[in-house]
């Protein structure tokens, strides 16, 4: 019975669960194993590092953890919520509205037609919100001065600094108060400056706002800054 509690409680309290989960490419007999057996569960809370050496499974780890992907084998659960079991239209709105996303390079992050505040504020206007209610635009706001760039936002992606578009993801990426936020090399791009206030803001969003945080790097400096550090190899956790 201890064990069927214990089970219970692990479900309940980790944000992110992957129980033997493996991708495979290409033809049976001549397939590659990008991910081999995961299993890892991630705490609700925590800012956890997923590194390793390039090619040993890193993104592939994040794609299929944030439902961006889906494996071969194995189960993915966000919160209670078994991502094999959803259609491609609940994963979508799974994805929008219960995760957050930060990518490496900031010219992907942004839409360039949109204003700085519009951007921050996309994934509630996706998920039906109204671009002009009040109490979006002051969410926009509030966060826009949380990652420091009050006062920027009605302009466009493109009058900030790489690091400034960077942090401009990270307030996009907590504007639904996501259970997970996914940041697949956030600071790949940036000099260490940057790199430390956009980390420093993700770090913030766990011990501040209790948020949890996975993020993929091969910077040793940027992993520092977790909790926990996952190392892949070879497509296995070590
Ligand atoms: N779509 C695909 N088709 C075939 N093989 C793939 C595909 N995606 C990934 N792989 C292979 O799976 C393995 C893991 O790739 P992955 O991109 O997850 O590693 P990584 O650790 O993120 O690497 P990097 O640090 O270079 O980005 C590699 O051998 C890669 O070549």
């Amino acid at each position: 019975m201890e064990a069927t509690v214990d089970t219970i409680t692990a479900v309940r309290s980790s944000a992110l669960r992957l129980e033997s989960v493996s991708r495979r490419h290409g033809r049976r007999g001549r397939e590659t194993t990008a991910l081999d057996a995961v299993s890892c569960v991630v705490p609700a809370g925590s800012f956890t590092a997923v590194v390793g050496p390039s090619g040993s499974g890193k993104s592939t780890f994040l794609q299929c953890a944030a439902g961006l992907d889906r494996p071969s084998s194995g189960t993915v659960r966000i919160g209670d919520t078994d991502l094999g079991a959803l259609s491609e239209a609940a994963l979508t709105r799974l994805r929008r509205d219960r995760i957050g996303f930060v990518f490496q390079s900031h010219a992907l992050n942004l839409v360039p037609s949109l204003s700085i505040e519009e951007n921050v504020v996309l994934p509630l206007v996706l998920a039906g919100a109204d671009p002009a209610d009040e109490r979006v635009l002051a969410r926009g706001r509030d966060l826009l001065a949380r990652v420091g760039l009050a006062g920027r936002g009605a302009r466009g992606p493109a009058t900030l600094s790489g690091g400034q578009q960077q942090r401009v993801a990270v307030a996009r990426a907590l504007v639904t108060e996501p259970e997970v936020i996914f940041a697949d090399e956030p600071t790949a791009s940036l000099d260490p400056e940057s790199a430390a206030l956009v980390l420093g803001l993700l770090r913030d969003a766990v011990r501040v706002d209790g948020r949890t945080v996975v993020m993929v790097t091969h910077d040793p400096v940027a992993a520092s800054w977790a909790d926990t550090v996952l190392t892949m190899d070879g497509g296995r956790l070590r």
